[in-house]
């Protein structure tokens, strides 16, 4: 509102529609558009690019995990999925679904498995067989318990003892409101989220939080989800995401 105020002053404008067009701009250069400096153009030198996606419970995590594998396999790149939720069989056989879906490898462990361990050895089949991109799905959490932020803080760590990782996805529901902003601060304390995926934005929510997660954190979203299905995950886009927002 600042910016807008300053621009309306030094501009004289009166005009309503000229004041939303101008809000519109405020709002869209507040917002980094993230997916092409993303997975997508990640290089791959010799060792698969690899992707932790994080979240609280039912965010949208493993249906993320596997559209996104749809997205880089449609790209021509070779995707392991790692099944690092280990606490419900469930998850596992959700990704497994996905991943036969979209024509990937899965790698799971046996349920209460350690999840460091399932992703240690996704990374490492990745690495041996020479996939273009590990995604490593992990088990909802949320990030009130500080044990299973622990939790997930060893996963990175345990993997980068292989390979670096290149891309910590928080995945946060569109329907969140400010909680958002706290999921996106303390799993950023965690494990330096690089980037975020706004989920169930074809619902009725706009998923407005995202202004003060970007402000705050530094943090881009890259990737909206628009529905359940595997085509349904879209670069993200701030004009459309502020032209939604305002309507
Ligand atoms: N409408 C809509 N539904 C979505 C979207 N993304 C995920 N869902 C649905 O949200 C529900 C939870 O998705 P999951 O992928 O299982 O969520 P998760 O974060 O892996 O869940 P946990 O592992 O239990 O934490 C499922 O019914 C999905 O189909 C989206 O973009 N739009």
């Amino acid at each position: 509102m600042e910016k807008l105020r300053a621009r309306i002053a030094t501009s004289g404008v009166r005009d309503a529609d000229q004041v939303r067009r101008m809000l519109s701009e405020v709002l869209v250069e507040a917002l980094q558009p993230g997916w092409e400096r993303s997975v997508r153009a990640l290089p791959h030198s010799g060792r698969p690019a690899v992707v932790l996606v994080v979240g609280v419970n039912g965010t949208g995590k493993t249906t993320t995990t596997g559209k996104l594998a749809r997205v880089l396999v449609a790209d021509g790149r070779q995707v392991l999925l790692g099944a690092a939720d280990t606490f419900r069989a469930a998850a596992a056989d959700q990704l497994a679904t996905w991943a036969e879906r979209v024509g990937s490898v899965v790698v799971r462990g046996r349920e209460g498995a350690d999840p460091a361990s399932v992703a240690y050895d996704a990374v490492r089949q990745g690495i041996e067989r020479e996939a273009d991109a590990v995604l490593v799905d992990t088990a909802g959490r949320l990030h009130t318990k500080t044990g299973l932020m622990d939790e997930l803080g060893k996963v990175k760590r345990v993997v980068e003892k292989q390979a670096e990782v290149d891309e910590v996805l928080l995945v946060l529901d569109a329907t969140t409101g400010q909680n958002g902003l706290v999921q996106a601060r303390v799993f950023s304390e965690v494990v330096d989220v690089t980037g975020i995926v706004l989920t169930k934005l074809d619902g009725t929510a706009k998923g407005g939080i995202v202004f003060q997660v970007q402000r705050e954190l530094g943090v881009p979203v890259k990737l909206v989800g628009l529905g359940e299905g595997p085509d349904d995950l879209a670069p993200f886009e701030p004009g459309a995401f502020v032209r939604a927002l305002l309507d």
